[in-house]
């Protein structure tokens, strides 16, 4: 965290700069209305409008520089959010996979938001106004000590001090609440993304019960909401009522001191005044203690996600043999792939093929270190892939894959990603017309089901991978989009194809090299499509 504060030195200097220069103002106002009293009324009318013209200073002074310094308060949190903002980003898009889908993106999400809000409004800030706090003790502690009393200064600084103690009692407790609060709210952001995800399910019917959903995690949402917010009240009121014998004791040492003559009528009323710029200050550290413990938990989890990068993987960039898998195995709730041994050639193109829940997906999730293997390894040209980082050579499009809110080309391209210029290679072998009217498409999310495919066939085009993994890429085309697109992606020259199907039909089959038949999480054939035609497994498949 400390980065994040080092960079934005600068700012936060100019910021505690002018709130010491404000307090100054604000602290010789007490000191004038003392002269006032003790000397001002019986020196004439000359000293009594110098009185007024310093007065009118200091207020114009206190407006100057607490302006400056509540602008900077925002050039601060500005910084601070960019910063954190774009590094938790990034951070999270260099997860692999499997670690990113530890978390709900509503989790993401809600850390992104409350959570960094939190740290920049309870830390951060926290921290600076210890700073300004700080500031201001010391303006105001030095006008107690040097123009008011030493006897008076030294009853509010050693009840002040020790007040300083109260809040570390609470401390721990604070920090649990607020975290289990923070805990919570993810979880609320996550299931209000999922209910409104599903909005076309919202109707008259379900209304009722999608309500329900929301009410009962909104319910626990806010209690934990308000069980913290009740202990930071009892932690802010005890710090409160702490100050408050602070004031007590000042006003008995003033008191006794203007009973027995010590002290000059001034004294006493500008005492009042400092008494609350004094005791103000160290509210507010109270409180920002308070803060910086509550605050404590939920950073150190930001800052653990921001912090513990993994080493990146070496990035394999060519592919010259063969990807096999040897003897992999992956458990999925219920379901097992059984130890999968195969070898997919350089060059070949692959077809799996199997009823719904046969482990075909779970196949290609493995080779994509979507999903974890639990026994055995997959390896490419002898290496094993966890050791490696496969975007350069492998790329996968699935049924419905994502599309970004944004246009055609953008989204064809991953922002720019790949090189645009691929797709005039392929334009002449489409249907006429259609690349023109997908290219002017300015919301690709507006797309229809068939279209968005076409999208992501175009899109593993221009990624242009020497290995391309398939889910089910063509179940929303047409029959002729299908057939160009599945020409298109034949005909591709030295590219490995894996692709998992539901067309069994021969006269579609025909076209790969090869073809796996799944069942039940088990390889049960494989072999070119003459080989398989004669098996009892394909027979049972497609009958
Ligand atoms: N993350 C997961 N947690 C628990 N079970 C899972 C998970 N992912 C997949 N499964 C289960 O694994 C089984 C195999 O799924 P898989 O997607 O590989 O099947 P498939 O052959 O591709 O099916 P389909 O043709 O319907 O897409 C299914 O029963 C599925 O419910």
């Amino acid at each position: 965290m400390w980065r994040y504060l080092k960079a934005l030195k600068g700012v936060i200097f100019v910021q505690v700069l002018f709130s010491g220069l404000y307090a100054l103002t604000i602290a010789c106002i007490p000191y004038l209305q003392k002269m006032l009293f003790d000397q001002g009324f019986g020196s004439g009318t000359h000293a009594l409008l110098g009185l007024a013209f310093l007065y009118i200073g200091c207020i114009a002074g206190s407006a100057v520089t607490q302006y400056i310094s509540q602008v900077y308060e925002w050039k601060t949190a500005k910084g601070f959010n960019l910063r954190i903002k774009n590094d938790f980003f990034r951070a999270v898009a260099r997860y692999p996979y499997r670690r990113f889908a530890g978390k709900s993106v509503g989790e993401y999400l809600s850390m992104l938001s409350n959570d960094v809000e939190m740290l920049e409004t309870q830390y951060v800030d926290a921290i600076i106004d210890i700073l300004k706090s700080i500031n201001m003790l010391v303006v105001y502690g030095f006008f107690l000590f040097v123009f008011i009393d030493v006897r008076i200064a030294g009853v509010i600084v050693a009840a002040s001090l020790v007040s300083v103690f109260i809040p570390k009692l609470m401390a721990g407790r604070l920090a649990r609440l607020r975290l289990a609060y923070q805990e919570q709210l993810g979880r609320y952001t996550d299931k209000v993304k999922d209910l409104l995800d599903g909005f076309k399910r919202i109707d008259y019917v379900t209304r009722g019960a999608i309500g329900d959903q929301h009410a009962a995690i909104l319910a626990d949402t806010e209690q934990k909401h308000y069980r913290f917010g009740r202990f930071k009240t009892l932690a802010n009121v005890t710090n409160s009522f702490v100050m408050d014998i602070v004031s007590l004791s000042a006003f008995f040492a003033v008191g006794y001191l203007y009973y027995r003559g010590q002290i000059t009528v001034g004294t006493g009323i500008a005492t009042f005044g400092y008494i609350e710029s004094f005791i103000y200050p160290i509210k507010y550290i109270l409180n920002d203690i308070n803060s910086l413990n509550a605050s404590k938990e939920a950073k150190k989890n930001l800052l653990a996600l921001l912090e513990e990068s993994e080493s990146p993987l070496p990035c394999k960039t060519s592919f010259e043999q063969a990807i096999e898998f040897q003897q992999t195995r992956v458990a999925l709730g219920d379901f097992r792939l059984e130890p999968f041994t195969y070898r997919f050639e350089k060059g070949k193109k692959y077809a799996l093929i199997g009823p719904s829940g046969s482990g075909k997906s779970t196949v290609l999730n493995a080779l994509m270190k979507y999903v974890p293997q639990s026994a055995g390894r997959i390896v490419i040209d002898g290496e094993d892939i966890e050791k490696l980082d496969l975007s350069r050579i492998v790329c996968c499009i699935h049924q419905h894959e994502p599309i970004f809110a944004d246009d055609f080309l953008n989204n064809v391209s991953v922002f720019r990603s790949y090189p645009i210029g691929g797709l005039d290679k392929v334009s002449g072998r489409l249907q006429s017309g259609m690349l023109e009217s997908l290219r002017s498409r300015t919301d690709a999310q507006a797309m229809s089901g068939g279209e968005k495919q076409m999208l992501a066939a175009l899109r593993l085009m221009l990624a242009d991978p020497c290995i391309c993994v398939l889910d089910e890429p063509f179940a929303a085309m047409d029959a002729r989009m299908t057939e160009q697109v599945q020409k298109l992606l034949m005909s591709l020259e030295n590219k490995t194809i894996i692709m998992v199907t539901h067309k069994i039909d021969r006269r579609y089959l025909e076209q790969f090299d090869e073809i796996l038949c799944m069942e039940k999480g088990r390889l049960i054939a494989a072999g070119t499509p003459e080989q398989i035609w004669g098996m009892d497994s394909y027979a049972r498949l497609s009958g």
